[in-house]
Order: C-alpha cells, then sequence, then structure tokens
C-alpha cells in the first residue's frame, strides 16, 4: 500500500530538522524541503544560471556554488525579490519531493517545510505535525546555529506565517522546549501512535 504523508512544519529554527531525524532513525522515509532547496541549485541546474542572471554575479561564489548569505540578504530585505525566488524555486523543489514520496517505502512518509502551510503543500499531506516552540527560544536557537542578529532572524520569521496560524492546522503539536531526550520521546509516541493509522486517520 502506497504509504500515507506527514506534513512536518515550524518556524525557522523550531527544531524540525532535530525532530525529523528522530523519525528517520526509527525508519521512517522523510524528504526535507530545506535540502531540496540545495538540490535544486547546484552547479550546472538550469535554476543557478536563473539566479545568477535576475540577480548578478554577487551571488556566486568563486567556485560557482551558491552564495547563500549573499542571497539570503537580498531576499529578506525585499519581497518582492522573495517572491521571485520563490517563484522559481518552489515547483522544483514540489517536483523533487513528488518524487520523493512517490518512491517512499516506510508506512509513513514525511515531508519536512518551513514553509507547508504558507505554499499550500500541506494539502498534499493527509495530516500535519507542528514543532512548537516559544518565539524567544526560537529566536535564541536560531542565532546560535547561523551566527545571525536578532534583527535577521526577524526578517525571516516575518516572511513566515504566524505560530497561530501554523498551530490552527496542526493534527499533532510537538512542544520543543526541553532537551532532545524528550525530543526522542515525544517522537516515539507519535511514532507508535502513526502506525495505528490508515492512510493518516484513526
Ligand atoms: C535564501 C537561501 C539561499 C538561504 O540559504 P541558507 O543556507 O542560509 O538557509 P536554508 O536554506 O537552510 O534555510 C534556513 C531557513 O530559512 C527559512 N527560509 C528559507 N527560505 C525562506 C522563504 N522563502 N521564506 C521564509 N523563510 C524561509 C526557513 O525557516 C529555512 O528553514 C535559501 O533559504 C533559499 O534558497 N530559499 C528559497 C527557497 C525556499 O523557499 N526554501 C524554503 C523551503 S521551501
Ligand atoms: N530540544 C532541543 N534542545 C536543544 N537544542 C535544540 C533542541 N531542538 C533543536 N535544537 C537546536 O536548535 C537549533 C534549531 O533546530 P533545527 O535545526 O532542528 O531547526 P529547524 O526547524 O530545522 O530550522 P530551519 O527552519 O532553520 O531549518 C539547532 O541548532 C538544534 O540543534
Amino acid at each position: 500500500m502506497k504509504p500515507w504523508t506527514l506534513g512536518l512544519t515550524g518556524g525557522i529554527g523550531s527544531g524540525k530538522s532535530a525532530v525529523a531525524a528522530q523519525f528517520a532513525a526509527l525508519g521512517v522515509d522523510v524528504i526535507d524541503s530545506d535540502q531540496a532547496a540545495r538540490w535544486v541549485v547546484e552547479p550546472g541546474r538550469p535554476a543557478l544560471a536563473a539566479i545568477a542572471e535576475h540577480f548578478g554575479d554577487q551571488v556566486l561564489q568563486a567556485d560557482g556554488h551558491l552564495n547563500r548569505p549573499a542571497l539570503r540578504e537580498l531576499i529578506f530585505q525585499s519581497p518582492a525579490e522573495r517572491s521571485w525566488l520563490e517563484g522559481l524555486l518552489h515547483p522544483l523543489i514540489a517536483a523533487e519531493t513528488a518524487q520523493f514520496l512517490a518512491n517512499a517505502k516506510s508506512p509513513y512518509a514525511i515531508t519536512v517545510s518551513p514553509l507547508l502551510i504558507e505554499s499550500g503543500q500541506y494539502k498534499l499531506a493527509q495530516r500535519i505535525l507542528v514543532v512548537d516552540v516559544p518565539e524567544q527560544l526560537q529566536i535564541e536557537r536560531t542565532m546560535q546555529r547561523d551566527r545571525l542578529s536578532a534583527e535577521q532572524v526577524h526578517a525571516i520569521m516575518a516572511a513566515q506565517a504566524t505560530r497561530a496560524a501554523r498551530l490552527s492546522h496542526a493534527d499533532d503539536v510537538l512542544v520543543n522546549d526541553r532537551d532532545l531526550a524528550w525530543v526522542k520521546q515525544e517522537v516515539e509516541r507519535l511514532h507508535a501512535f502513526y502506525l495505528t493509522l490508515n492512510g493518516g486517520q484513526p
């Protein structure tokens, strides 16, 4: 039987990757749209050439790879430029995701995306798990992981759905305000529950 799809979402730095890694360790097939966003702009791919043509060589590194921090600065200070980039990349990311899910072999598969709600991709999932954290913790973890200023993190958060909007789509919520042992325990609980579901429903 074709696996059903769990959509896993949360704001920047909420802990999606940490949660997804625990599901993957239990044998669940996981596709992460942040990773797919990297594949589609590898050197030689047409999207990278389109980005360089649109933004200029300032968004390329000397070795020809995308200069991600430079592009990040440009798009989070201009909604129009962000929208242009999303128009180019989101269909490519969606295609990579669809192909992965079509080949998934575990009882259910997970699509991880920070923009699951915003992009409409949630409609492809039978069930939605939101990783939720208090904003202060989200900001602290992101600043530490990415070496960003509070202002830079706020600019990215402003481009994402609000916590309330995301939670309004949730079937399940993992509150990631404790340590990683807690994440593991919560994922094991959810996984045991998900294995009892038919097509994502009880
Ligand atoms: C701007 C880019 C080059 C920055 O790369 P960088 O390596 O610094 O960050 P990374 O890709 O790992 O993303 C980190 C986080 O930023 C946030 N973020 C990224 N893109 C967006 C966006 N378009 N809107 C809102 N938040 C975003 C997400 O929370 C994401 O998890 C990159 O994020 C990108 O190509 N974004 C456009 C594609 C996209 O929308 N990706 C989001 C998944 S669909
Ligand atoms: N329960 C936790 N305890 C301590 N640190 C954590 C916990 N969960 C996540 N982190 C750390 O917080 C940071 C953000 O987590 P993670 O990278 O999983 O978030 P994300 O939602 O995938 O972010 P993004 O949207 O940017 O991809 C990472 O450095 C991670 O190691």
